[in-house]
């Protein structure tokens, strides 16, 4: 048996059993939620059989410790000034390289438990979820970037990277460097599909749970016809892949020590109506004896590698204050 629970901004939380379907993104349902992975090669939709209400008592799928490699902080710093060197000869201008932060997971730690913390905390601004099945086992986040949303009226995205740990802290060049590429990046991707009427704003500073980032929002209005093209062709952005795009991705699968999962996937809700979808970030993956956090930063030529190690520290904050509150 499959297990969604999800908590939209705003929105309340629901509980759903079913069936986790594997599909491709062009194949899944008009109407569904549904999670990808980083390469979208893999992709789920869910199939609901009947509402619950929450999520205790329920016997979930869980990886084991064994089925992920977890690099430690010297190797990953190791990996990332390796991943930095490689830059001028490949030709990448920015990338994401990313780590997986492991924590114990107490037997008395109730997932239930978490979860609704999770939902209380990041009610405004994210989506927040749980999926479980024996295909992928346990992963549950609190996602504050919408790749694409809206109805036939407006549509949204949102071009969020850069990161500081204080609201006292100046932005430096390399943050407003690496938000740039994503609004271009973005901006371009919009453009190709000839929508009316599309705005930009400037980047603004905005508090997403533990940090601080740069956002640019996009408004525009698109026919449904074109929802799925976009869809398929903004992700990945170079807020979780870099630029040149298609360097970068497959920079990052040969250089990254770790499978990314359902890390930076896409995940949503697709109606024939409305889109609401998100990029995987701030998730974790719930393992049979920890908590397996998923966390990365941008990458440019003038990224100090210790600054970046600290920054995954204070992204994983987002979801530890909610586990040990
Ligand atoms: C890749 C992540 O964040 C992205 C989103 C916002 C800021 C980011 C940054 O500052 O590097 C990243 O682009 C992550 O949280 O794991």
């Amino acid at each position: 048996m499959g297990f969604l629970a999800h908590q939209f901004p705003n929105e309340e939380i629901q509980y759903f059993e079913g069936s986790w379907i594997a599909s491709t993104l062009d194949q899944i349902p008009e109407s569904c939620f549904f999670i990808t992975d980083f390469t979208k090669d893999k992709v789920y939709y869910f199939k609901e059989h009947n509402t619950l209400e929450n999520l205790s008592n329920i016997d979930f799928s869980f990886s084991h410790d064994d089925e992920i490699f977890v690099a430690n902080e010297k190797a990953y710093l190791n990996g990332l000034q390796y991943f930095i060197d490689g830059f001028e000869m490949f030709g990448i201008e920015k990338a994401i390289f990313s780590r997986i932060k492991l924590v114990d997971r107490e037997a008395d730690v109730e997932l239930n438990d978490v979860f609704v913390r999770l939902c209380k905390a990041y009610q405004k601004q994210a989506l927040v979820y749980f999926v479980s099945d024996e295909q992928f086992g346990s992963w549950m986040g609190a996602t504050p970037e919408t790749l694409l949303s809206g109805n036939e009226q407006k549509m949204q995205s949102m071009a969020l990277a850069g990161t500081k740990s204080s609201a006292e802290k100046e932005w430096t060049e390399k943050e407003f460097e690496e938000q740039q590429y994503v609004v271009d990046y973005i901006q371009q991707k919009i453009e190709e599909q000839s929508p009316g009427d599309l705005s930009v704003t400037k980047a603004q500073t905005v508090q997403k749970g533990a940090v601080y980032h740069l956002q640019s929002d996009f408004e525009f209005s698109l026919d449904k016809e074109k929802w799925n093209a976009l869809l398929q062709s903004l992700h990945p952005t170079p807020a979780v892949c870099g630029t040149p795009g298609d360097l970068a991705r497959d920079y990052i699968l040969r250089n990254e020590p770790h499978e990314r999962s359902f890390y930076t996937g896409i995940i949503g809700q697709k109606k024939s109506d409305a889109l609401s979808v998100y990029v995987n970030l701030r998730c974790m993956q719930v393992m049979k004896k920890h908590f397996a956090l998923y966390v990365g930063g941008g990458i440019t030529l003038s990224s100090n590698i210790a600054n970046e190690l600290q920054e995954t520290e204070d992204k994983s904050e987002t979801l530890l204050s909610v586990i040990f509150d």
